[in-house]
């Protein structure tokens, strides 16, 4: 269990609207606040004009204007990618990935400028993750703790200071619905003043935390889900996804039917593709059969290599394309290749290591042409 920690951050909404109402300022000064932290990154309370007076000692005993604190940032040789290494309060560190959609080519990719870029960031949940997905360097490093919603958003306020985020992912470290409150919190924050991100534009992706999938449709409306399904049968999703066990691939098929019902909603299938696993044709015809009923895009993802950690090798690029013509052509489901970036800078899925001393790696999408960008 992750240790309980105040967390300081402002924009933990529920911490401050609670410390206001106590002294009775108007909640409206919150959207202002942020707005000029996030303009001002360097600011103190007291520079923020026309507060209250009673905001003044209160904002100095019990926040800072940002809990968190950008580390470092590295960008990729290509410009498309940028990593941001942010240190929490408890010192462990998360990466956070932007990625430039550039408007006028209408893909991802060239160089940053004013205006013509759209990012997405790709935001990470935990410090870890208890899933264990044999094939992915969080898994490996176990369940560290979970971020407040504050130091979720914060993620968002570091990369707005290089660039401007339009579509946020959760596909960073940790499994979103394992730490199911502060994901809704930090949600609710994106959504309204002064990010006022659409939900649209939002999109969480989960390993299958069936209880969670349908309180989240309630909860947050109108949020891209994307499902990390990976294979098309519970032995072979039990054996890359140890989690499988406890969320059967029957089950979860029956949630996600549930969830298209009330959402009206297409759902974004995360499909890896591991060479002699889950690569073969009989295993595109299976997962053909099994998503016959829904309304999905399936995006393929090449297996990104962890170094020793994973037993696994990429599938070949005649497997990937051969598995979309059956996808496409036989069973008419819109099946889309995840291009690898940031592979340079380990920032590509289930590459990013940060090597440091009490925590270690994360990773990150890097294509979500597919999610956003229509
Ligand atoms: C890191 S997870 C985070 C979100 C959530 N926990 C999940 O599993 O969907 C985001 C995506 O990265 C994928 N991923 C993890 N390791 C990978 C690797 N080594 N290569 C390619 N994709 C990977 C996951 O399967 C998932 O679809
Ligand atoms: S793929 Fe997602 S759920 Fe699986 S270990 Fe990695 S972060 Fe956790």
């Amino acid at each position: 269990m992750a240790a309980k920690r105040s967390s300081g951050s402002i924009f933990d909404a529920p911490d401050l609207r609670r410390e206001f109402e106590k002294v009775d300022i108007s909640l409206n000064f919150i959207p202002f606040i942020w707005k000029y932290v996030i303009k001002n990154p360097n600011c103190k309370w007291d520079d923020i004009p026309n507060l209250p007076s009673a905001a003044y000692p209160l904002l100095h005993s019990k926040f800072r204007t940002l809990s968190s604190s950008l580390h470092s940032v590295v960008e990729s040789n290509d410009g498309v990618t940028t990593k941001l290494l942010i240190r929490l309060q408890n010192g462990a560190f998360v990466e956070a990935v932007i990625m430039r959609y550039d408007t006028r080519l209408g893909k991802y990719g060239g160089k940053p400028r004013p205006g013509g870029l759209r990012s997405t960031l790709c935001v990470s949940s935990q410090v870890g993750c208890k899933m264990g997905c044999k094939f992915c360097a969080t898994g490996s490093m176990g369940f560290k703790n979970n971020l407040s919603s504050g130091e979720i958003v914060e993620q968002l306020v570091h990369a707005s200071y290089l660039s401007q985020i339009r579509n946020v992912v959760f596909m960073g470290m940790g499994e979103p619905l394992n730490n199911y409150a502060a994901l809704v919190e930090a949600i609710h924050v994106m959504l309204g003043p002064p990010f006022q991100l659409s939900p649209k534009k939002i999109t969480v992706s989960t390993v299958g935390v069936i209880h969670a999938i349908n309180k989240l449709q309630k909860d947050v409306p109108g949020l891209n889900l994307a499902v990390s399904l990976h294979a098309p049968v519970q032995d072979i999703r039990c054996h890359i996804m140890p989690a499988a066990r406890a969320f059967p691939l029957e089950k979860l098929m029956d949630a996600l039917q549930v969830y298209q019902k009330n959402s009206q909603q297409k759902i974004f299938i995360e499909y890896i593709m591991l060479d002699g696993v889950n690569d073969e044709e009989q295993h595109a015809h299976q997962l053909g059969k099994l998503l016959e009923n829904f309304e999905v895009v399936v995006n393929l993802i090449p297996f990104n290599p962890i170094g020793n950690l994973s037993e696994f090798r990429s599938s070949s690029e005649e497997k990937v394309s051969r598995f979309q013509i059956i996808l496409r052509g036989v069973h008419n489901i819109r099946t889309t290749v995840r291009k690898q970036m940031g592979q340079d800078i380990s920032g590509a899925c289930g590459q990013l290591v940060v090597n440091l001393p009490d925590n270690s790696s994360i990773n990150g999408l890097t294509d979500i042409e597919d999610l956003h960008l229509r």
